[in-house]
């Protein structure tokens, strides 16, 4: 593996009951950069990053590689900071406590260094009077408190690769503003790279280094995020940045997506964006597209090189003004 590589995922696909949500997914995570993970609901982002930790649901059939296998070291090499707070924080002990024993689970510490590193690392994310609100339990904290304690414990064993899976989704904007730069800055701080699973470009703007698009359970689009978002090369890139407000450029009515995503069971034939897609021909009815390089990224579409600049255009002329 190439030392710019921290995990490389080669041709993961995971199924339910025989039906595959992901379908032979392919990229590398490398050291320290952010990584969004973007797409509609629906498309396989966390059950990708959830692959990643070995923490698919049950009843899912795992096919393909993640390597290195880091799961049987979650929580040292690699950890997680789910959308809900709750799920990952015992609402019996308090925060501190549970950060402590985050430290001596992999670490020959005493309780007291455990201890004065959990409150340390409280600091560092925010928390006001940390010495004290250490020892206050979740329920105490307010719901922003509780993510930022999240992105403590997931950071306090300097981990290779923190994956966090729409981090932000339960708090009000400003608030998750300021928990998605917490976030950025920690795993920074410790050298960790950080998956981001979110359905939001303006998150992937303002917070990652390389793009994963993801449609259906498939690549769309893989590169840097400026080259990306600059000149987006698959149609499906294109519909998600049409979709923002700032896009709108004057017209009356955002542009949107038109449709919706095929569920896994009902894919059509060929590309399965191509029901939705303005520039749908007939090599897109009849064969899946295979990422392929493109200015320096990866895309998947028979139609990349006829993708208009700028590509919005594509969505906003299907819009009444
Ligand atoms: N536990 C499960 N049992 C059966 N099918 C599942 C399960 N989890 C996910 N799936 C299937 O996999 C698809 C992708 O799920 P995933 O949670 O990865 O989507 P996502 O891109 O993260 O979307 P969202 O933003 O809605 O979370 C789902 O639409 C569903 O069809």
């Amino acid at each position: 593996m190439p030392s710019d590589v921290l995990l490389s995922v080669r041709d993961l696909r995971i199924a339910f009951d025989g039906v595959e949500a992901v379908r032979g997914l392919s990229f590398d995570v490398r050291p320290r950069e952010v990584l969004a993970v973007v797409g509609e609901s629906g498309a396989g982002k966390s059950l990708t990053a959830r692959a990643l930790l070995g923490m698919v649901p049950r009843g899912a059939t795992v096919g393909g590689t993640v390597r290195p296998d880091l799961s049987a070291e979650r929580g040292r090499r690699i950890a997680l900071v789910p959308q809900d707070a709750l799920s990952a924080l015992s609402p019996v002990h308090p925060v501190g406590d549970q950060l402590a024993a985050a430290v001596r689970s992999v670490q020959r510490v005493s309780r007291k260094e455990a201890r004065a590193r959990a409150v340390a690392a409280l600091d560092r994310v925010g928390i006001p009077d940390a010495a004290r609100t250490a020892r206050a339990y979740p329920h105490e904290y307010s719901g922003g408190m509780r993510q930022r304690a999240v992105i403590a414990m997931a950071t306090i064993n300097e981990p290779d690769v923190v994956v966090a899976d729409e981090p932000t989704t339960a708090l009000d904007p400003e608030r998750q503003e300021q928990v998605l730069r917490v976030l950025g800055e920690r795993s920074e701080a410790v050298g960790a790279a950080l998956v981001l699973v979110t359905h939001d470009m303006d998150v992937v703007r303002d917070h990652a280094d390389r793009v994963l698009v993801m449609y259906a359970g498939r690549a769309v689009e893989v590169g840097g995020v400026q080259d990306v978002l600059s000149r987006p090369r698959a149609p499906y890139t294109a519909g998600l940045l049409a979709s923002l407000p700032q896009n709108a450029r004057g017209l009356r009515r955002l542009p949107a997506l038109p449709g919706t995503p095929p569920a896994p069971g009902a894919l059509p034939a060929g590309c399965a964006f191509a029901p939705r897609c303005p520039l749908a021909a007939d090599p897109c009815r009849d064969e899946e597209p295979e990422p392929r390089p493109l200015d320096d990224r990866l895309v998947a579409c028979h139609r990349a090189d006829d993708v208009p600049h700028p590509a919005i255009d594509l969505f906003q002329e299907k819009q009444p003004a």
